[in-house]
């Protein structure tokens, strides 16, 4: 038992291949092995890059500063007046556009908007504008309404990024311009893709112009601009060649055929005290709703380089690939060539029941001393052959 276990385990199984001379089949053959072969050639491994290695969990920070001056409402304004946050971070906003309401008070006064949430007292008041619910809470209540003129000097407002990023995995990093750029060259210039590829600084205008959207319109609404910044690196090419790729679009695209919340506003207020005496000093504000401009930098990055494992994963498909010929070749050969019930013949072999069972009861030829090779037909007709090793 044992013995035969042993010399079943040390055997060697290959297939029984059938050899088609047909010219048909050998070139439908050929050629979807080719296209199994220029596929795997040229898009797995030249443009995938299968053979590489893949780290896309980029880390990443981004610093960004806006500079440029703006009149609006007969005022100057600066970066401290129309950036929000200050802090320079990858979302920030730009305004373009104050409803300012001065000197606010807590106190009671006739509503203006019956459409803002206040609290509502339950009483009619007369105003200039007639017969109002009375109100409750900040007064005067703001009047949104008021037709005001965007500040249109954001268009030449200039936004300056500053991006480093590292690949965890090959522990590579690299920053959005080259250290050899000078204060005199960055101060001058403003990113264009063709020819200021490197240069760090975005004019507002030419960036809402990539997005494809009208200054003025976006200024009176204010709106979402995304700035895309893409690290592709083949890193089995110097790292120098590790660069940013940038790219725009309006993020809130898709609300802009809305009736309601066309762009992107925000409110906020500035408090003070009045001065009339120092223990009953009275709060008030200066409330502000400000449209603006919302930048949004977002950074993806995907670097690669070679490895051998999965070089060796696809390597291993492709040839496994390449063999997927003869299924196709199969079908055909076998349901729509001439003769295909004959090449059927021969490709699948039958074996009846009864033969199993004749076959499968050889073991004991040796005992009814039946030689090997030896035919033997039953009274079915089924001829039987005595092999001269076990099944
Ligand atoms: N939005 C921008 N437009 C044009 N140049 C800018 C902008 N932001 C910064 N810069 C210039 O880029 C360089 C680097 O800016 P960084 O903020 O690191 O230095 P800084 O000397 O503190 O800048 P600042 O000029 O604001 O004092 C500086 O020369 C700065 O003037």
């Amino acid at each position: 038992m044992l013995w035969r276990f042993i010399t079943d385990f040390f055997t060697y199984e290959t297939t029984k291949s059938v050899v088609v001379k047909s010219w048909s089949v050998g070139i439908i053959n050929r050629v979807v092995q080719l296209l199994i072969i220029i596929y795997f050639v040229c898009w797995v491994f030249l443009h995938e890059k299968a053979y590489q290695v893949k780290d896309s969990g980029i880390e990443s920070s981004v610093m960004t500063k806006v500079k440029g001056f703006g009149y609006h409402n007969n005022r100057v304004m600066d970066v401290a007046d129309y950036v929000a946050p200050t802090q320079g971070a990858a979302v920030f906003c730009i305004i373009t556009k104050l409803i300012v309401t001065e000197q606010q008070f807590q106190g009671l006064c006739p509503e203006v908007s019956p459409f803002q949430s206040r609290i509502i007292t339950g009483a009619c008041v007369n105003s200039s504008e007639g017969g109002r619910c009375e109100m409750e809470g900040w007064c005067p209540a703001e009047n949104d309404k008021v037709i005001m003129q965007p500040m249109m000097e954001v268009e030449n407002f200039t936004i300056f990024i500053k991006n480093s990023i590292r690949f965890p995995m090959f522990n590579v990093t690299r920053g959005n311009f080259p250290s050899s750029l000078n204060t005199t060259y960055i101060r001058s210039c403003t990113y264009d893709p063709e020819h200021n590829r490197h240069c760090p600084i975005f004019k507002v205008g030419d960036v809402l112009r990539y997005t494809g959207q009208n200054f003025s319109t976006i200024a009176q609404t204010g709106g979402e601009i995304g700035i895309n910044i893409e690290w592709e690196c083949n890193l089995d090419e110097s790292e120098e060649r590790c660069e940013p790729h940038y790219s725009f679009t309006r993020l809130d695209a898709v609300f802009q055929k809305n009736a309601i919340s066309q762009g992107y506003n925000f409110r906020f207020a500035k408090y003070y005290k009045t001065e009339n005496g120092m223990e009953n000093r009275t709060d008030f504000r200066t409330l502000h709703k400000a449209y603006a401009i919302r930048f949004d930098i977002l950074v993806t990055g995907l670097a690669g380089k070679f490895n051998t494992v999965p070089t060796l994963i696809n390597l291993v498909a492709a040839f496994t690939s390449v063999g997927l010929g003869t299924v196709l070749c199969d079908i055909i050969l076998l349901n729509f060539l001439k003769g295909a019930d004959q090449y059927k013949a021969k490709k699948f072999e039958e074996v009846s029941e009864s033969q199993i069972q004749i076959l499968l009861s050889q073991e004991s030829c040796s005992q009814l001393s039946i030689k090997p090779e030896e035919k033997i037909s039953d009274d079915s007709g089924a001829v039987s052959l005595c092999l001269d090793q076990q099944l």
